[in-house]
């Protein structure tokens, strides 16, 4: 593919013999947003690292046309000797402007992750879980990502914190027609915020069920996302995928 789209095929990857991955073949369109659902320990997290050339498959190809990727790790690693402020800025090192600018946009971030004035100065050991979160999304939205990674990026949150996370990358998505793969547990947060998802089995993960949610992102309200959970719990493979979430 050559439109900009990220591809992936024949995707394996094991560690110290024993194998993660097993031939998963994926794409996402330039602007379009996948999910990767799967049990833990299926390899979603590998799968996430190497579709960001983090981690090289031990087969397989990526094309990976973008410039600008950035990841949410499902921990935030923030430099502990910078504040909120300075970790968003830092990501701005590489950039031809101003410290002032740098920190004038890390700030501007912060307000639209809901961190205001007095917690851009708080250090890491300083901040919630969640607050850490929040400056880990700040940090990598705030290079303009063309690529944006996200592995559980919103699982510290409270729930409403967790919907207005989700839609701010969902606006800025939308935007900049950014291209989002984002790794979750969450099923209703695959629903609201992806146009694909894949569905990983155990160990070793291999796709065993594509879904795709049609409605624009816009206008999925809870009424749909709750139907569409309804509909997609229905399948054996999600079953299989989210015993512990569903049973409970
Ligand atoms: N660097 C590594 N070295 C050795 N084993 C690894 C490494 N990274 C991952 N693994 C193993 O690969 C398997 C898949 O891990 P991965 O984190 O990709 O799964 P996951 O689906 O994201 O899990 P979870 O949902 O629990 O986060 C696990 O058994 C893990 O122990």
């Amino acid at each position: 593919m050559s439109d900009g789209a990220l591809a992936a095929s024949g995707i394996t990857r094991g560690f110290s013999g024993a194998k993660v991955l097993h031939a998963v073949d994926l794409s996402v369109p330039k602007g379009g947003v996948l999910a990767i659902l799967g049990p833990s320990g299926s390899g979603k997290t590998t799968l996430l690292h190497i579709l960001g050339g983090l981690l090289r498959p031990d087969a397989g190809h990526v094309e990976l046309p973008f410039e600008r990727p950035a990841f949410v790790f499902q921990d935030p690693l923030l430099l502990p000797w910078r504040t909120a402020r300075g970790n968003v800025a830092f990501g701005l090192a590489g950039r031809r402007l101003s410290r002032a600018e740098r920190l004038a946009r890390a700030r501007s971030m912060l307000v639209k992750v809901g961190l205001g004035h007095s917690e851009a100065g708080l250090y890491p050991h300083q901040l919630s879980g969640g607050m850490k979160k929040r400056v880990a999304l700040a940090r990598a939205l705030v290079i303009e990502p063309d690529l944006l990674l996200l592995d559980e990026a919103f699982s510290a949150l409270d729930v409403g914190l967790s919907r207005e996370m989700q839609q701010l990358v969902r606006l800025d998505a939308q935007e900049r027609g950014v291209t989002v793969v984002l790794v979750t547990h969450d099923l209703s947060e695959a629903v609201r915020l992806a146009d694909e998802a894949v569905v990983l089995s155990g160990r070793p993960g291999r796709i065993v069920t594509r879904l795709s949610i049609d409605r624009p992102s816009r206008l999925r309200d809870d009424a749909f996302v709750e139907e569409e959970i309804r509909r997609i719990a229905g399948q054996e493979a999600i079953r299989d995928a989210f015993r512990p979430t569903l049973s409970g």
